[in-house]
């Protein structure tokens, strides 16, 4: 691919979500959200409890039935029977196969989607899982629990993964780490939407930010566009946020 073919083909939103709104009962817990998403960048969904960031994750993949908006791939239309092939969610807090050892999780979710004993070997170090493949999943720890969830993301072969709180229960150290493994994947070819309520973990990593509060975007862009728009030059991504909410 020469280098302007591969210019716009990198400049084609992998993913638009155009004017998406859930509602429960009467309150919207997403309104008319739009953004896109670029292909192998990190996108931070930022916002503090409650502003609607696992609830847009979870009617961006289908789980939940949006009451209007739609989803374009590529710039065509995707319908919620294509998601689960195109887009893969991390919940936050699942305890998958519960009963079973780690490594037993893992070889499984290996198997469907066949990847290779270097593949397995490779996610499992980046992740720091080896030292638990003994254990039972509901035996884990929270924050192995969260690498387990991570090793199974980093297994399938979604072009697209989003995550809710892909660093909670992690400590300072671990968190550098698990960033550093995004990094690298995205580098490689991965994209990832990423709901993170810690502003300094989310600046860390991102490439670009959706701010969301009360359901609604009130900022959309990279660290320096969100500067420039707030007349903050120096601003972290908190004074920013504060800025506009
Ligand atoms: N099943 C539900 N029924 C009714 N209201 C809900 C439901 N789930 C979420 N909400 C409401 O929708 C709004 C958005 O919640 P959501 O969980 O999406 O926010 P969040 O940003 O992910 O929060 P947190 O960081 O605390 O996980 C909140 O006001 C919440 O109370």
């Amino acid at each position: 691919m020469s280098p302007i073919e591969f210019a716009e083909k990198s400049s084609v939103p992998l993913l638009c979500i155009n004017a998406l709104t859930k509602r429960y009962g009467q309150e919207r817990a997403i309104d008319r959200v739009t953004f896109s998403v670029l292909p192998n960048e990190v996108l931070g969904v930022i916002g503090p409890n409650g502003a609607g960031k696992t609830t847009l994750m979870e009617t961006a993949v289908g789980l939940l039935a949006a009451d209007s908006g739609e989803l374009l791939w590529r710039g065509e239309r995707l319908l919620a029977s294509r998601r689960r092939g195109l887009l893969f969610y991390l919940p936050d807090g699942v305890r998958p196969y519960q009963d079973q050892l780690t490594a037993e999780v893992i070889s499984f979710f290996a198997s469907v989607y066949r990847r290779s004993a270097a593949e397995i070997d490779e996610t499992l170090t980046s992740v720091g899982l080896k030292p638990v493949l003994h254990k039972r999943v509901h035996t884990l720890s929270k924050g192995y629990n969260r690498r387990l969830l991570l090793a199974l993301g980093l297994l399938t072969p979604h072009e697209l993964v989003l995550m809710d709180e892909p660093f909670d229960g992690f400590d300072l150290r671990q968190t550098r780490d698990i960033i550093g493994v995004l990094r690298h994947h995205a580098q490689r070819g991965r994209t990832f939407v990423l709901a993170i309520h810690q502003l300094a973990d989310a600046e860390r990593v991102c490439d670009r930010f959706v701010l969301l509060a009360d359901g609604q975007i009130r900022g959309l862009g990279t660290l320096d566009e969100l500067r420039a728009e707030t007349s903050l030059p120096n601003g972290s991504l908190e004074d920013i946020f504060l800025a506009l909410t």
